[in-house]
């Protein structure tokens, strides 16, 4: 029997030409195999695309990110061509039956969105190599494709947390307690959306330990999770962001290695400390101590003249702090303060929930 043959190259040596050959039957089942490929991703892309779009619109209703989306989608679209589709066998596909366990639940928009995420990148990164056996064009199209997707992802995630910082009005910065977690559950439970770990003599072990599991609880709950001082520990628990003090990293260094995904905060204690960072691109500051405190011994009292000063003159979100609780906190908010931030009036309450609920109460009560 005579098989078709394709001459694939030929080279000479001692004078003789050596010439390869390919069955033709061979080389035609690799190209499908090749089109089943791309068009599986193209598909994969395309849907994960298709549900990071739902968010920005949706969710967000935000136009930038919605023609991104689009436009990342019409893309896929000119690759996604018939004779790729027409290569398609989804009843000889055995992936479509297999699923992960961690893809039947999500525990957040965060998770979900990352997730999907991931996905889109992967499925790139498939067609930018496979593709190039396609067409000469296609590895460096997808490469520069999930260039895209990374800054899409990076604005994106750095876009959900600056709005919920802005819609956040109670922060609660933690100290060590024996009943810390259920007094955060509590909290958020109250209606809490920002959280700050703050223990300064832990070992790291511990700091570690804690962090990552208030990390999971507050996202849980759709809050913000922030560590205190430590940069290093923030990215290491993939928190949402840092708080630094006046003797803490400049927060030029620590944006370059946070990045613009990630929230950084300030403490400030007057209108220079204020100005210098907001100039230096903190995404909030704390305002404060406004009283005395024995949680922050050492430092003096600004007092609601400054806490008046950042309602004038803050272009950023800002939290009043230091010894606000739910009997002064009226005070606070009619010398200007829209945001509060508690340590003791939270984690030393018997009733977590009910204070915050009340605390969010009185600080909503102002924008009505
Ligand atoms: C929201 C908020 N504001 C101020 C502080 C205080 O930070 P810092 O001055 O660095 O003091 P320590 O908290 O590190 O003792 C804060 N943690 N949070
Ligand atoms: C951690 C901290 N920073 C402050 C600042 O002014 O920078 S005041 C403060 C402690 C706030 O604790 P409480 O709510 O228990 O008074
Ligand atoms: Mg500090």
């Amino acid at each position: 029997m005579s098989k078709s043959v394709e001459i694939t190259s030929f080279k000479e040596s001692n004078n003789r030409v050596v010439v390869m050959v390919e069955p033709h039957s061979q080389k035609a089942q690799i190209q499908q195999v090749v089109y089943r490929i791309l068009d599986a991703n193209l598909d994969r892309a395309r849907e994960g695309l298709r549900i990071i779009e739902e968010w920005c619109r949706f969710g967000l209703n935000n136009a930038q990110l919605l023609g991104e989306c689009k436009y990342l989608r019409q893309e896929l679209a000119h690759w996604h061509t018939a004779e790729l589709r027409a290569a398609r066998d989804t009843p000889g596909d055995p992936g479509t039956e297999l699923t992960h366990p961690q893809e039947e639940q999500r525990s957040s928009i965060k998770a979900l969105l990352q997730a999907n995420f991931c996905r889109v990148q992967e499925a790139m990164r498939v067609l930018e190599e496979y593709g190039k056996l396609y067409h000469p064009n296609m590895g460096k199209a997808f490469k520069q494709m999930r260039y895209r997707v990374y800054t899409l992802e990076s604005s994106l995630m750095g876009y959900e947390r600056y709005q919920l910082l802005w819609r956040s009005h109670l922060y609660l910065v933690t100290s060590p307690s024996e009943t810390l977690f259920k007094t955060v559950e509590a909290a958020l439970k109250g209606g809490l959306t920002l959280v700050q770990y703050r223990d300064k003599t832990a070992d790291d072990t511990v700091r570690v330990e804690q962090a990552t599991k208030l990390r999971q609880l507050c996202h849980s709950y759709g809050a913000l999770f922030i560590i205190n001082d430590r940069v290093d520990l923030a990215l290491a628990v993939d928190a949402d962001g840092v708080h630094l003090g006046q003797q803490d990293m400049p927060i030029a260094m620590a944006r370059q290695l946070l990045g613009h995904q990630r929230l950084i905060g300030r403490s400030t204690t007057n209108a220079e400390e204020m100005q210098k960072a907001i100039a230096e691109g903190a995404d909030y500051i704390g305002v404060g101590p406004v009283y005395e405190t024995p949680t922050k011994a050492d430092k003096a009292a600004a007092g609601l003249e400054y806490v008046s000063y950042a309602a004038q003159n803050s272009s950023i979100p800002w939290f009043a702090i230091g010894g606000i609780d739910a009997n002064n906190i009226n005070d606070v908010i009619s010398a200007g303060a829209e945001r509060v931030a508690v340590v003791r009036a939270i984690i030393q309450a018997e009733q977590p929930t009910l204070v915050t609920q009340y605390l969010v109460s009185q600080l909503h009560r102002i924008k009505l």
